[in-house]
């Protein structure tokens, strides 16, 4: 289902090969031109003295500081969230497992040019000049078929980790849009009735192998997520930042067990831009810090329409700051114009 509904919206925006195939990064001694960013102070980030809010779900205040982080930072990390260490865990061997292959092995689950799963450099490589740091591997729906090029023989363990990841994943990221709906003070019946009934969802596997030249390469360049929200699992490696008005980049600190949560652009959209969908990036290290994340994206329905919700315009008097759109639309628009996709649909 999702992986139909993205390869009809990456129909008119297919990549080039030259944009899927990753580096073998491990036979390369130096950082490639190819692959040198300006250099800038901006990516170290050594100052440790601002984070983003932690959130227990266990706290009975939890709905009023999440709906707080969601409107201050777009994003927070979340503790007490029901996900099984074990299980995170099992994540990261596997997905380290995957990452490990030879590269003409996982050249066996390539993604497709308009395709969305399988094997890859990051889909909005083409907008940048210089190539990421990065590898992925990214699932909508079973892995099996992929599993199977990677592993003929040894895929099971795989998929099973990967699809009990997903089911969970699933039932936390709809606890999470009840809670930051209700701290909109907004219930499901103010909802059109199938806005969550049938979420798109993906999830990605990053690999960030340890560099050679940190300070010149980018693990994976400034964007905001294309989802209503994403939930990051990150190893305990630092790399992941997030941009802050007023702040600059901020590290998001790696706590065992907790998750990280994004806002992405369609709860920006819904909630009329209150929350921001948080840019955010990844920096890579040097030696034996090969660093990986797992990143889940959760959206709404595909035939549904992203727009300010009226309630919430109601409550506030607000005026709608985004035209009405259906999520191919703006998935259409941001896979052609990438971080102009908020400003096409502004009012
Ligand atoms: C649903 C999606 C979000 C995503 C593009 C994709 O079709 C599948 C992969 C996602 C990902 C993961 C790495 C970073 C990112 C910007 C990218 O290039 O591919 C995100 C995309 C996104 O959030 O727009
Ligand atoms: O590696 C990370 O921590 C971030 C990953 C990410 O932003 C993404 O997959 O969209
Ligand atoms: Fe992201």
């Amino acid at each position: 289902m999702t992986t139909t509904f993205f390869s009809e919206a990456y129909r008119e925006t297919p990549i080039h090969l030259r944009h899927i195939i990753p580096l073998d990064f491990h036979s390369v001694p130096t950082v490639p031109d190819s692959h040198v960013w300006p250099k800038s102070d901006a990516f170290s980030s050594d100052d440790d003295r601002f984070s983003i809010p932690i959130v227990d779900l266990n706290d009975p205040d939890a709905v009023k500081l999440i709906g707080h982080a969601c409107e201050t930072w777009g994003a927070f990390q979340v503790i007490n969230h029901g996900i099984p260490l074990n299980l995170l865990d099992d994540m990261e061997s596997e997905t380290r497992r995957l990452f490990s292959l030879p590269a003409q092995q996982k050249m066996k689950a390539l993604r497709e040019p308009a395709g969305i799963a399988g094997y890859g450099i990051a889909r909005i490589s083409p907008f940048f000049p210089k190539y990421m740091w990065h590898e992925g591997f990214t699932m909508s729906g079973s892995p099996v078929d992929h599993a199977r090029a990677l592993w003929p023989n040894d895929n099971a363990r795989f998929c099973d980790v990967m699809e009990s990841y997903q089911k969970k994943m699933k039932v936390l990221a709809e606890q999470l849009t009840h809670m930051i709906l209700k701290s909109l003070d907004i219930s499901e019946q103010d909802l059109n009735s199938d806005i969550l009934g049938l979420p798109y969802t993906v999830l990605q596997l990053n690999s960030y192998p340890s560099c050679p030249d940190p300070n010149r390469a980018m693990g994976l360049a400034p964007h905001t997520d294309t989802s209503l929200l994403t939930i990051v699992h990150q190893s305990a490696i630092t790399g992941l930042q997030l941009f802050k008005e007023g702040l600059g980049w901020v590290s998001v600190q790696p706590i065992t067990g907790a998750l990280v949560v994004n806002v992405g652009d369609l709860l920006h959209i819904f909630s009329n831009a209150r929350f921001p969908s948080v840019l955010h990036r990844a920096v890579v290290n040097r030696d034996r810090f090969h660093r990986f994340s797992m990143a889940y994206f959760y959206g709404i329905s595909t035939d549904c329409n992203v727009s300010p919700l009226p309630k919430l315009l109601n409550i506030s008097g607000q005026t709608p700051r985004y035209r009405s759109v259906t999520v191919k639309e703006y998935v259409v628009i941001k896979s052609k114009s990438f971080d102009e996709a908020l400003s096409l649909i502004r009012i």
